[in-house]
C-alpha cells in the first residue's frame, strides 16, 4: 500500500467516525424554541438537522413514513421500547412518540448536529442515556410575557394555552435544579437571545463546518 493511498484511508476513517454532539433545545410552550432552531438553520443549512420520531399515530394526507415520522404499530413501538431502542417516550392524545437511539445517530452520522426539541421528562430521560448532549434551556422572560406570546401567536384553544401556562411553571422551576441545563437563554429580545445560543454552539458549528469542507475537499 502506497503512502497516499494510506493518508487516504486514515483521512476516510477519522471522516467517517465524526459524530457531532447533539443538542437538546428545551422550555416552555412559547418560549421561542422553533424560532431559534429555524434561525438556526437559516444561517447555517448544512449543519443542523432533526431526527425523525417514531409514532403509532396514524400519518396525515401528504405525510411520508420516515420523513415526517416513522408510523409503526402500538406493538412494534411497545416491543422497541422494551428492548430500550428509545431516548425518550411521551403519549399524547392517546398516540406514543419517542426518539429512537437509531434515529439520533443516523443524523450524527451525515456529519450534522442533531436538535432535539423535548420537554422536561424528555431531558429527565435523556440525561440517563449515553448519548451526553448540549443540554440548553430557552426561557422566557417572564410568566406573563410567556401568556401574550402564546395569545399573540393564535394556534391554541384557550384550554391548551391554559395547559401550556400550567406547564410552565413546572419548567420553569426543573430548569433552576442544578445540573439539569448546561445553558439557560433568556429569550427577550430576539436578536440578543439568538446571539446568545451561537455564542454556545459556536465551537460545535465551526467543526462542523469545517468536517463537511474537509470531506467535501476530499471528495473532489
Ligand atoms: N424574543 C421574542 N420576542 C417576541 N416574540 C417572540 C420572541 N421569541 C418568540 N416569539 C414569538 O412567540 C411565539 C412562540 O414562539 P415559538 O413558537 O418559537 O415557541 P416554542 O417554544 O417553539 O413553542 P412550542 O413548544 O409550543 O412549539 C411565536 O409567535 C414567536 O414568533
Amino acid at each position: 500500500m502506497n503512502n497516499y493511498f494510506r493518508i487516504w484511508i486514515r483521512t476516510f476513517a477519522k471522516l467517517a467516525a465524526f459524530r457531532p454532539r447533539p443538542i437538546v433545545v428545551s422550555g416552555p410552550s412559547g418560549s421561542g424554541k422553533s424560532t431559534l432552531i429555524n434561525q438556526l438553520f437559516k444561517e447555517y443549512p448544512t449543519a443542523f438537522a432533526f431526527s425523525v420520531s417514531h409514532t403509532t399515530r396514524t400519518a396525515r394526507p401528504g405525510e411520508q413514513n420516515a420523513r415526517e415520522y416513522y408510523f409503526v404499530p402500538r406493538h412494534q413501538m411497545e416491543k422497541m421500547i422494551a428492548q430500550r431502542e428509545f431516548l425518550e417516550i411521551t403519549e399524547f392524545s392517546s398516540n406514543l412518540y419517542g426518539t429512537s437511539k437509531n434515529a439520533v445517530e443516523d443524523v450524527a452520522k451525515t456529519g450534522r448536529i442533531c436538535v432535539l426539541d423535548v420537554d422536561k421528562q424528555g431531558v429527565k430521560s435523556i440525561r440517563k442515556t449515553d448519548l451526553h448532549p448540549l443540554f440548553i434551556y430557552i426561557s422566557p422572560p417572564s410568566y406573563e410575557i410567556l401568556e401574550q406570546r402564546l395569545r399573540a401567536r393564535k394556534t391554541d384553544s384557550e384550554s391548551a394555552i391554559q395547559k401550556r401556562l400550567q406547564e410552565s411553571k413546572e419548567s420553569m422551576e426543573f430548569s433552576k435544579e442544578p445540573g439539569v441545563y448546561d445553558h439557560i437563554v433568556l429569550n427577550d429580545k430576539l436578536d440578543v437571545a439568538y446571539k446568545d445560543l451561537k455564542e454556545i454552539l459556536h465551537k460545535d458549528i465551526e467543526v462542523v463546518l469545517q468536517q463537511q469542507k474537509l470531506h467535501n475537499t476530499d471528495r473532489k
